[in-house]
């Protein structure tokens, strides 16, 4: 098995602690992140730690009911449900070890709920947290469109969580133990295979202990699957958001801004790795259909949030279907149309 090549980079931590009175300096931090590797962690937000943990509480319950119940919700083109070892990365060829349930805001949900018999107060966990986690969003949007030179809520509209065509997802994810006994996982597989999120910006809740996450800077441009092969640990303290800039950020902002490559690798290393069951929650800031992007130096050609995705999907489908060839495999993937 080929070694990994790591090296140290710094993910800035930026604090929002006062935010209205220190927007101009965090708004310089934030820029500056995401002008260099496209990841930094949040700290002194409005989420605290109890909150994080609760909601960890609720995916773990979530995950551990059987798969038949999970099933009752399946996981659909429009972004929504359950989905067990289906989702396929480009750069990999080969399904995610893992299972997820995404939640939107919207009407899309009807049905896609886990009932109240099942898991009593799911929803209601679930949506406040969904609230939160958009209001510090909001925040990130409301400096990245100041240091982009746009009108304050530029962004903070195009993602409106009102809306019926608000597309933004909470991902809860779980990957299961990798067991030792059986033997070092076979080379290919990951827990999540590398790859760039299509959103504008995502916030990462990680779970002290459980690590993983890895990140490779160097995307020039968003229209690129290219990648390095230099990694770097993301390390994070309790209650820290980690944040990455998705490919529509990177868009919007004529690739000023680096939406970067990241993975959960599978783990090897006895010592260094985390074999243990891993949970993660993502909220991916997804644009509302109707929105108009273009950049302030118009490098692309101006589109739709529908269209944004609809070519994002097109290009991971093609960089897919090469993979597939260049392993000689064939057959679709179930879960194609997920957000990241
Ligand atoms: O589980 C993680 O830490 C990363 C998940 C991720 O990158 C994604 O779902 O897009
Ligand atoms: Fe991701």
């Amino acid at each position: 098995m080929v070694a990994t090549t790591y090296t140290n980079r710094t993910i800035p931590r930026i604090s929002l602690a006062n935010f209205s009175t220190r927007i101009d300096e965090i708004t310089q931090e934030l820029v500056q992140a995401a002008e260099t590797d496209g990841f930094f962690s949040l700290i002194d937000t409005e989420i605290t730690v109890p909150e994080i943990d609760a909601i960890f509480k609720t995916s773990e319950s979530f995950f551990a009911l059987p798969d038949d119940t999970k099933a009752s919700i399946p996981f659909t083109h429009e972004n929504v449900g359950w989905e067990k070892n289906q989702q396929v990365r480009p750069s990999t060829g080969t399904a995610d070890m893992k299972e997820s349930y995404q939640l939107q805001f919207g009407s899309v949900m009807e049905g896609k709920w886990i009932s109240e018999d099942a898991l009593p107060g799911f929803k209601h966990s679930a949506q406040s947290f969904m609230a939160k986690a958009q209001s510090v969003s909001e925040k990130l949007m409301l400096c990245f469109a100041r240091g982009l030179g746009f009108p304050d809520d530029i962004f903070i509209k195009a993602h409106d969580v009102n809306r019926p065509n608000c597309q933004s997802v909470l991902r809860m994810l779980h990957y299961p133990e990798v067991d030792q006994s059986k033997g070092p996982v076979p080379e290919g597989y990951y827990r999540a295979g590398a790859h760039a999120d299509w959103d504008l910006i995502t916030l990462l809740f990680q779970r002290p202990g459980q690590s993983g996450l890895e990140i490779c800077p160097g995307r020039e441009v968003v229209t690129s699957f290219g990648m390095g092969d230099v990694w770097t640990k993301v390390d994070f303290r309790p209650g820290d958001i980690v944040c990455n800039i998705g490919d529509l950020l990177m868009s919007w902002s004529d690739d000023r801004f680096k939406s970067t490559f990241h993975r959960v690798k599978a783990p090897t290393d006895p010592e260094k790795d985390y074999f243990g069951p891993r949970y993660s929650i993502a909220f991916f800031n997804q644009p509302c259909t109707d929105t108009v992007i273009q950049g302030p130096l118009k490098k692309y050609p101006m589109v739709t949030g529908s269209e944004f995705t609809k070519a994002a999907m097109e290009r991971n489908f093609a960089a897919l279907r090469a993979k597939k060839a260049e392993l000689g495999l064939g057959g679709e993937n179930k879960a194609e149309a997920v957000s990241a």
